[in-house]
């Protein structure tokens, strides 16, 4: 359940807007219409998001925000803007809001930007904490594990989280870096101060500086104004950069003197800004095979590594798998409303057996399938997921696919929500899977095929905890 608060003294469009928005019962929209109201409603709600007016009959908007920031600064507040109003909204930005949108407000920009804040302020305010045993209750995103790696992790977290260092986090697709990531800010001494996270891998090269940096109006074509960037926009607080090997070489530049220095420019201006943010980087990428390959800086490796947390990939973690098993299967049972209260020990043993090459967020996706498929209380053998023989890691356990219809038929008997998107992973999976399948783990001929861009096909694979291992044929040494 969603809650938004918004603080407008004439709030009846973005009322509607909201409400279409939210559609499904449950979402509380609370309005204010003065900014002493609003401050009182936000101190005593808490809500996930706040929509705030900068003009309002009693107070500035940014007197407001300054208010609201004491209250919980990491509540998200989107500002709302008359066009006029646009160095007030840059104001805004530097002095740490999430975003502005101007009125009249577009309502598939409302909901873009009012989804990604609903995440962010989640991801900042549930625990990310380690889990002594599978917890009873969904308290927030537990870290399941106790095999030894996963221990080294826990006193590494706790080791650096108090101390205001940059940490790059490791590990492959899926093993739980951002999930590390959030419980480094929240034992931090900026647990109270904002968090943003921002995968790099999703935003397009040409606009990562200006996006992280900002920009001063016409640096590019269409920089029709000033734009505040992230680091700027979340000073004093904590920003976590996902996929940090995805980051062109001029970004890596400006962003090795940000770690220096705190000091940067934005795209197309001269004055120097200062910032104080800290960092927690994560990539699954060798960074230093990258800078052999001279597409990233050493410099800035090294910056990046002072502190390093290595995720062991799930084939790793031994008894985790059950406890981890455990923990979803409970979940998921919540969430789609289903019994299922044992796995059989020869479920458990494929599962055991299977490499794993999406890690817990592939785990997760085979589990919410075979769950899906199961009609008793225990989960039997038949209802995973053809896990094997995984040549193009997981996008070899993609099932073969019964007929959509026939798919969409059981998922409508099975009920639950979501299957908009369901039905659009399931076919994206297969579709993928196939191509890359043909393709031999070729990303570029897939994406050819596909008609997609390269970023697209590495976002969506991600989404779907696929990964790839390309097959390698031994190579006949006939000198030998
Ligand atoms: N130890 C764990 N216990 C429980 N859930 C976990 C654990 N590790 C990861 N997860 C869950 O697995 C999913 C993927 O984790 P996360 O997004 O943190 O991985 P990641 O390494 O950042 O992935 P990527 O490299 O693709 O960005 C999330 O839903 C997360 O909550």
């Amino acid at each position: 359940m969603a809650s938004v608060l918004l603080v407008d003294d004439n709030p009846a469009l973005i009322q509607e807007q909201l409400a279409h928005i939210f559609c499904e019962a449950g979402h509380e929209i609370g309005v204010a219409l003065t900014g002493q109201d609003g401050v009182r409603q936000a101190a005593a709600r808490k809500p996930d998001v706040i929509l705030l007016d900068l003009r309002l009959p009693d107070i500035s908007g940014l007197d407001v925000y300054q208010r609201l920031r004491q209250v919980d600064a990491r509540i998200p507040v989107i500002f709302i803007t008359d066009a006029t109003n646009a160095d007030s909204a840059i104001e805004a930005m530097k002095q740490g809001a999430y975003d502005y949108l101007s009125k009249p407000v577009d309502l598939r920009r409302l909901r873009l930007v009012l989804g990604q804040a609903m995440e962010l302020s989640r991801l900042a305010r549930e625990p990310a904490e380690v889990a002594e045993t599978p917890p009873d209750e969904d308290r927030g995103d537990s870290i399941i594990g106790r095999c030894p790696p996963m221990i080294e992790v826990y006193k590494a977290i706790g080791r650096v989280a108090g101390q205001d260092v940059t940490v790059l986090i490791t590990g492959e697709s899926g093993t739980g870096k951002e999930l590390v990531a959030r419980a480094i800010y929240q034992h931090s001494t900026r647990a109270l101060a904002p968090f943003l996270a921002i995968n790099c891998a999703a935003i397009p090269e040409l606009l990562q500086e200006s996006e992280l940096f900002g920009h001063e109006k016409g640096a590019f074509t269409g920089a029709d104004r000033k734009r505040i960037g992230k680091f700027e926009q979340c000073n004093g607080g904590t920003i976590f950069l996902d996929e940090v090997g995805d980051m062109p070489l001029a970004t890596q530049a400006k962003m090795l003197r940000l770690l220096q220095e705190q000091t940067f420019e934005r795209v197309g201006g001269n004055e120097t800004v200062r910032t104080d943010v800290r960092l927690i980087a994560a990539t699954n990428h060798d960074l230093e095979s990258l800078a052999s390959e001279g597409k990233y800086r050493l410099d800035l490796i090294y910056r990046l590594s002072g502190f390093t947390i290595h995720l062991p990939p799930l084939r790793e973690r031994g008894d985790d798998q059950p406890l981890l098993v455990q923990h979803y299967m409970r979940r998921f049972n919540r969430q789609l409303g289903r019994e299922l209260r044992e796995i059989t020990p020869e479920a458990m043993k494929k599962l055991r057996e299977y490499s794993w090459p999406g890690n817990i967020r592939e785990l997760q996706s085979v589990l919410k399938q075979a769950m899906l498929r199961s009609t008793g209380p225990v989960l039997v053998p038949e209802f995973l997921p053809d896990l094997g023989p995984p040549k193009l890691g997981a996008a070899a356990a993609v099932e073969v696919a019964p007929r959509i219809e026939t798919w969409i038929e059981q998922r409508l008997q099975a009920g639950g929500g979501d299957l908009y998107q369901e039905v659009h992973q399931h076919v994206d999976r297969y579709l993928l899977a196939q191509v890359l399948r043909m393709t031999d783990g070729n990303q570029l001929q897939a994406v050819r095929i596909l008609g997609i861009a390269p970023r697209t096909l590495r976002l969506k694979l991600r989404e779907l905890g696929l990964s790839i291992t390309r097959s390698v044929e031994e190579s006949k040494d006939d000198s030998a």
